[in-house]
């Protein structure tokens, strides 16, 4: 038996349209067979998974899909290198080979990487099916998996390639962060506190609070941080789908973060750490302008320190490096880099008139930062 704790709604009701669906935040859940087969009825099933996860995970989802449908499985190579279309394109060619029709659903039960790889693959798949995230990381369940932004990198920029498509629902379940590797929780961790900092001081200062109960992985406060986290970026979403504008603020720490992560080469900082390097120097931008306190900008240092994550870019990595990836992010307009700062802490703006000159007094004068 399965034990459901929350059910959030991802509200895309339009007067010609509902594309609104539903998460599930809850234990065993992906175990049930009756909450699959609530959703997916008698569909056929791509399910699609990779070769870390499915040895885990994917012989309780295939019980609990039932011996009734036809399910094709699916096992990519692990890992943010693997992001790729060649990936989308091995999802496909097995789709196609065992001829699934429109009717069919592809499954992603993985991280941010499998989910974001699969939901491409269910917009291009004889154009456009439906799929059912099943995320299995931090990251997945706060992040990747609400929302519809899917795609896959290119070496030029991170998700460079993809389509707004979104899920038919999304199944959290709270066992499978038993098995998380520490580095993989903490960095999910980054993109939890993000919503603190974007939209809810009082979270931010809950976070502060539950630092060590979040270490140690207590179901509650796992199911609150998870369950106001998806309540933040549903909101987010139902407001602006296709990020024409305020969606842009779930991009802070990322304009700067994409770069590490693309400059340095995908895999050798984890997204949520690159965003956890990345909302400091937003951060110390802002402090910089007056917006937030320096110390608050020493409380968000503390705070990632508690889960290792890093606050200072790569040794290695020059402002110019940085400028220069940062030039092909996708919110450029007209030429001109958007970043999210904080207007003030729990609250951020978009901006375009942040100088090299500016990024590099704030966060690149090392010895100024520890
Ligand atoms: N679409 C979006 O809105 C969105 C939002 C945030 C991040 N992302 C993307 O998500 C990706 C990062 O996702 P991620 O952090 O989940 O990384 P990931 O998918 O690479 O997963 C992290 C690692 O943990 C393993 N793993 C997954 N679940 C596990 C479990 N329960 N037990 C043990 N190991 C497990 C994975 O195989 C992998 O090795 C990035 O590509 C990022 O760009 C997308
Ligand atoms: O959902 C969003 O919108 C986000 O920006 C969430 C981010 O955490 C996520 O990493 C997203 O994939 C980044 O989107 P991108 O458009 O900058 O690639
Ligand atoms: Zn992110």
């Amino acid at each position: 038996m399965s034990t459901c704790l929350h059910t959030l709604h991802v509200d895309l009701s339009t007067p010609s349209s509902d594309r609104s669906y539903p998460i599930l935040i809850g234990r065993d859940l992906l175990a049930d067979e009756s909450i699959f087969a609530d959703i997916l009825e008698g569909r056929d099933v791509i399910l699609v998974s990779n070769d870390v996860v499915a040895p885990i995970f994917a012989a309780r989802v295939r019980g609990a899909l039932g011996s009734r449908r036809r399910v094709t499985e699916v096992i990519l190579r692990d890992g943010e290198a693997n992001k790729t279309m060649a990936a989308v394109g091995d999802i496909l060619d097995a789709a196609l080979a065992d001829r699934h029709e429109r009717g069919a659903v592809m499954v992603a039960l993985g991280g941010g990487v499998v989910g974001d790889i699969t939901g491409f693959a269910a917009a291009c798949y004889l154009r456009g099916i439906d799929f059912l995230q099943l995320p299995t990381t931090l990251l997945a369940q706060v992040d990747s998996s609400v929302g519809g932004k899917t795609g896959v990198n290119h070496p030029q920029g991170k998700n460079m390639i993809g389509a707004f498509h979104q899920p038919i629902a999304v199944l959290i379940d709270l066992q499978t962060l038993h098995s998380l590797p520490a580095r993989e929780f903490s960095a999910g961790i980054a993109e939890v506190i993000k919503y603190g900092l974007i939209s809810d001081i009082g979270f931010f200062d809950w976070l502060e609070q539950s630092a060590s109960r979040l270490l140690a992985r207590e179901e509650s406060v796992l199911a609150e941080a998870i369950e106001r986290s998806c309540a933040v970026k549903a909101d987010v979403v139902s407001a602006d789908e296709r990020e024409g504008g305020v969606r842009a603020i779930l991009n802070f720490g990322h304009t700067f973060g994409h770069a590490i992560e693309q400059v340095q080469g995908y895999g050798r900082w984890l997204h949520g750490e690159a965003v956890a390097c990345g909302m400091v120097m937003a951060a110390r931008v802002s402090a910089a302008r007056g917006q937030v306190p320096r110390d608050f900008v020493d409380r968000l240092v503390a705070l990632l320190g508690r889960f290792e994550l890093p606050v200072t870019p790569p040794e290695d990595m020059s402002v110019a490096d940085l400028m220069a990836s940062m030039a092909g992010d996708k919110k450029v307009v007209e030429g001109r880099i958007r970043f999210i700062l904080l207007a003030q802490p729990g609250n951020a703006v978009i901006v375009d008139d942040v100088s090299a000159a500016e990024i590099e007094s704030a966060c690149f004068d090392r010895a100024n930062l520890d």
